[in-house]
């Protein structure tokens, strides 16, 4: 990855800490000091509460991407509960877990789904890949680097809940999408993750996609009621980036292992992730915060693993 990558910033962060070397500003034209790599933006799609649509939000946003033309990496960032591979049917023969023994690159990893979008499977049932600490999810997040061709965009499914992965990813990336839906542990959930990343990673800007609602006016009310709270306890802005419609169409595609956006991109909920990556597209430059964030975690990380 590169400068403009958050993630990468974790790279650099723990480059620096090892080889004390290049200024930052010099290590963003790559830490050879030539010429300046792509720029990518790294989208970590989180939600707290497991089963609002993360995975789901993190392939359709990305296959829509592809669709737009952008290279786009999915990161399956869920380690020990992978289900991309699944849900888009691919059958992959290494995962994260080879990559953490040095058995093979990252590049190694690299599948091809429909519409040229690239995915990096983790491994499932796996326990170890459900026990990694804070310095092995570094090491995956600085894999990245190793990318010959940095995509445009990089988007990771983070697992659920709100442990060290979900931190670490979110924390290292440009911008975090928080999916809700309409249930109230989905939002009592959200807001614990946004209270943790706010308060403990420094992340303070958040677009929330409401998932599984009947219309926009349903999901505007949603992230009113969510945005509310957060204007009164925590100091962060919840923007409201879109809706995904409950739609038959988006299960039977997940039946039949595929994107929505694939098969059926006419459909309420094809449409609506072509709506949020039309909202990507719309996005500023990213505030490239991720590397005093990922300094901080890092350097915890060190102390905690001895690296
Ligand atoms: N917009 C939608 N319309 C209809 N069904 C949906 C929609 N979004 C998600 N679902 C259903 O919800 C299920 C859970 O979605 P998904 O696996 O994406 O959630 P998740 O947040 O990634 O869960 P986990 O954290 O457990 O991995 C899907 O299998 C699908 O059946």
């Amino acid at each position: 990855m590169n400068q403009a990558m958050g993630l990468e910033s974790m790279l650099r962060a723990l480059t620096e800490r090892h080889t004390r070397q290049a200024p930052v500003q010099d290590q963003a034209y790559g830490l050879s000091g030539t010429a300046p790599r792509k720029r990518c933006r790294a989208i970590a799609v989180a939600g707290g509460k497991g089963g609002v649509g993360k995975t789901t939000v993190s392939v359709n946003l990305g296959m829509a991407l592809a669709i737009e033309g952008h290279q786009v990496i999915l990161l399956d960032a869920d380690m020990s509960l992978a289900n991309i591979d699944v849900l888009l049917g691919l059958t992959p023969t290494r995962h994260i877990g080879h990559l953490l023994d040095g058995v093979c690159s990252i590049e190694d990893l690299l599948m091809t789904a429909p519409h040229g979008l690239k995915v990096v499977p983790a491994g499932s049932g796996t326990r170890r890949l459900s026990q990694l600490g804070a310095g092995e999810h570094a090491a995956v997040i600085r894999a990245f680097d190793d990318l010959v061709a940095p995509p445009d965009y990089l988007v990771v499914d983070t697992a659920a809940g709100l442990s060290d992965n979900v931190a670490m990813f979110a924390a290292a990336a440009d911008d975090v999408v928080v999916v809700v839906c309409d249930e109230p542990a989905s939002l009592t959930d959200a807001y614990a993750l946004l209270k943790v990343l706010s308060r403990d990673f420094g992340v303070r800007r958040f677009r929330m996609v409401a998932n599984m609602v009947r219309n926009v006016g349903e999901a505007r009310q949603l992230h009113q009621k969510l945005a509310r709270v957060c204007d009164r306890f925590l100091d962060v802005a919840l923007e409201f980036m879109g809706h995904v419609p409950h739609d038959e169409r988006l299960k039977q595609a997940i039946r039949r292992q595929s994107a929505v956006v694939d098969l059926w991109p006419s459909s309420r909920s094809g449409l609506a992730f072509k709506q949020l990556a039309g909202a990507v597209d719309t996005w500023g430059e990213p505030e490239r915060l991720g590397l005093d964030r990922i300094a901080f975690f890092s350097r915890q990380a060190a102390v905690a693993t001895g690296w």
